[in-house]
């Protein structure tokens, strides 16, 4: 199978770019000799990808974090979020700073698992998610994930983390530091959420988070139970809670899961989301922000393949 080795050297706050003469060898050793392109800018990863396609490729190793792994997916899909080509597999290897699609896979902690499955002939569905909201220009955006979407103060937190310059530096603290900052700001609004075509009503909502993947914000377990081959997502809502409220009682639990007992969080599962709501709310989709509310999602049941060593269960 013809391979594209896309590399992000920038990753992981230019860290991507040392470690990648040892990521180099590792995947030699297991497919032989390549030519690796490295993106030369934000988004350039999809041409890439797009262009290696259309080349013969249908093996795509994507080298960096969630952001490049994303691209990389976008690269590989059609307007409607069909694969271009049914066979091709997405192989994820870990050199970004949180790399949360290898973490729900098992490869967070041993990079050779990555390189193995890169290698492996196995495959392994993964939903995708689909995300419509409206740009910065004002226009419709449709973009496709695989992690989670977020809305209100965790979509808020993201932004200011990426615009950031301190923030940039400090790479994944970033986050912990940003969130109290942000938190301390931000107040809730009314939000209209339809969940599989029928109205849940108005309420007050901080954040929400439509999940794919249990893990995520750097390892914290935001969406317990989210399978992300499940053909759901699933909605965790963070409603009427005081700023101090969000900060010390519903923050420290996002850690390991516990957040999903908090009086004022609520979680449900479902395959379609709308949410409209009174003021400007910011989206968030795999980190990135994509623009504000009105916001549809929903999900394409095992959209596209990762490679695995084990057969698909
Ligand atoms: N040549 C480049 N110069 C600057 N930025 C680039 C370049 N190539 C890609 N990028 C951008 O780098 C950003 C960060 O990459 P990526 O998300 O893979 O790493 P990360 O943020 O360290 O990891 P994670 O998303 O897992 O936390 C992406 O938004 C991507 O568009």
């Amino acid at each position: 199978m013809k391979t594209s080795v896309i590399v992000n050297r920038y990753a992981h706050k230019g860290g991507a770019g040392q470690r990648w003469p040892a990521i180099k060898a590792e995947l030699e050793k297991r497919l032989g000799p390549f030519e690796p392109q490295f993106t030369q800018a934000p988004g350039h990863a999809t041409r890439l990808a797009r262009d290696a396609l259309m080349g013969g490729a249908r093996r795509f190793v994507a080298v960096g974090g969630d952001g490049t792994v994303n691209e990389t997916l976008n690269g590989l899909l059609d307007p409607s979020g069909r694969l271009l080509a049914p066979d091709s597999v997405l192989c994820p290897i870990p050199a970004g700073t949180a790399n949360e699609l290898c973490r729900a896979l098992g490869h967070g902690a041993d990079p050779s698992k990555a390189y193995d499955a890169a290698a492996a002939t196995g495959r392994r569905a993964i939903d995708l998610v689909r995300v419509r909201c409206v740009g910065a220009d004002g226009r419709p955006v449709e973009r496709f994930g695989y992690l989670m979407a977020a809305l209100g103060a965790a979509a808020l937190v993201s932004q200011r983390t990426s615009q950031s310059r301190w923030a940039k530096k400090l790479g994944g603290v970033a986050y912990m530091l940003m969130t109290p900052a942000v938190i301390l700001g931000y107040r809730s609004c009314g939000v209209a959420i339809t969940v599989d075509g029928i109205e849940r009503g108005t309420r007050p909502l901080f954040t929400a988070l439509i999940a794919n993947t249990e893990n995520g914000g750097g390892g914290l377990r935001l969406a317990p139970g989210a399978a992300f081959d499940d053909g759901l997502l699933d909605l965790v809502e963070i409603g009427d809670v005081s700023r101090l409220g969000a900060l010390l009682g519903v923050m420290p639990r996002l850690a390991d899961g516990s957040h999903v007992g908090h009086p004022k969080v609520r979680t449900s599962r479902g395959r379609s989301f709308r949410f409209v709501s009174e003021i400007e709310m910011l989206v968030d989709l795999d980190g990135e922000t994509i623009g504000r509310l009105p916001l549809d999602i929903d999900v394409l049941p095992r959209g596209f393949a990762v490679g695995a060593v084990e057969p698909m269960p």
